[in-house]
């Protein structure tokens, strides 16, 4: 496959808020070392300082380029282990570039991990700490307290039990309340939407159309296609941790289906 990416379109006449420039993200992990292995094997090879574990090295995002604009909402798609997680996640400042790099205007904000939330406490409880970990003061937090249990729309109760005790959908649900409690300069939502049902996501977009004219960029991954294309004004596709399209949501989703069959 070639390594040519599509050229970065700057316009002149919007205000950038990410540049992607040139960005490499590396993981690395330490394998087995191959061979059957237990406990003791283990501790045989430790003993003999020998079979050390190999670091692997998984190349996840290969050189990604390109600007976002104040207003944008990017859909970024692309098949399983493509990148896009390590892309947002490198977006939040959370993984560091093995090269290139990524500017921001502003604060970024991965939904659910800035969030900060406990699984030990209760919905309620974890309200209260989101929001002051985003930033908002004790008078703020307790004025959007209302409106995040409103949006959130839990089962009766529920807000008083601990997190673990939620779905997968509920959780998700509290999550995206609390962070559609501010506008943020950058918002980074990762299938946050793919667990809430019809009328949640049609909250959520809703609540991400209000976020997006304020807050400088919304990047969304998702699997739901008619959720990127309802939601977003660009599409980036992205192909073995590179960009293989970017541009219209109509066209890059045509040609993603056409070529995945997704
Ligand atoms: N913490 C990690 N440590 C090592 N490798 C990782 C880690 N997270 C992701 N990877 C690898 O990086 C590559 C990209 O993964 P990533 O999760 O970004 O893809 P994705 O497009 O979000 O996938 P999916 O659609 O399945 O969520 C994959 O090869 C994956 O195995």
């Amino acid at each position: 496959m070639s390594d040519a990416q599509p050229a970065v379109a700057i316009d002149p006449t919007r205000e950038p808020i990410v540049v992607v420039d040139d960005l490499h993200i590396i993981y690395r992990v330490y394998g087995s070392g191959g061979g059957r292995g237990n406990a003791a094997t283990a501790l045989m090879r430790v003993v003999k300082r020998e079979n050390r574990p190999q670091m692997k090295e998984i190349h996840a995002v290969r050189g990604v380029s390109f600007i976002a604009y104040r207003g944008d909402a990017i859909g970024v798609v692309g098949t399983n282990g493509s990148g896009k997680s390590t892309l947002l996640k490198a977006i939040a400042g959370l993984l560091p570039p093995a090269k290139g790099g990524v500017y921001t205007d502003g604060q970024p904000s991965l939904l659910g991990v800035n969030a900060a939330l406990m699984k030990d406490l209760t919905g309620s409880r974890n309200i209260i700490l989101g929001c002051l970990a985003m930033g908002l003061t004790p008078e703020e937090t307790k004025e959007k307290y209302d409106e995040i249990v409103k949006f959130a729309d839990l089962k009766p109760g529920f807000i008083d039990y601990p997190m673990s005790t939620y779905s997968s959908g509920m959780g998700a649900r509290l999550r995206f309340a609390i962070a559609a409690a501010r506008t943020h300069d950058v918002m980074l939502i990762d299938e946050a939407l793919a667990t809430g049902d019809a009328k949640f996501k049609r909250r959520s977009k809703a609540k991400i159309d209000e976020l997006r004219k304020d807050a400088g960029a919304v990047f969304l991954v998702a699997h739901n296609l008619d959720v990127i294309e309802e939601t977003c004004n660009r599409v980036i596709w992205l192909d073995e941790g590179r960009i293989k399209m970017d541009g219209d949501p109509k066209e890059v989703l045509k040609a993603y289906t056409d070529a995945t069959g997704k």
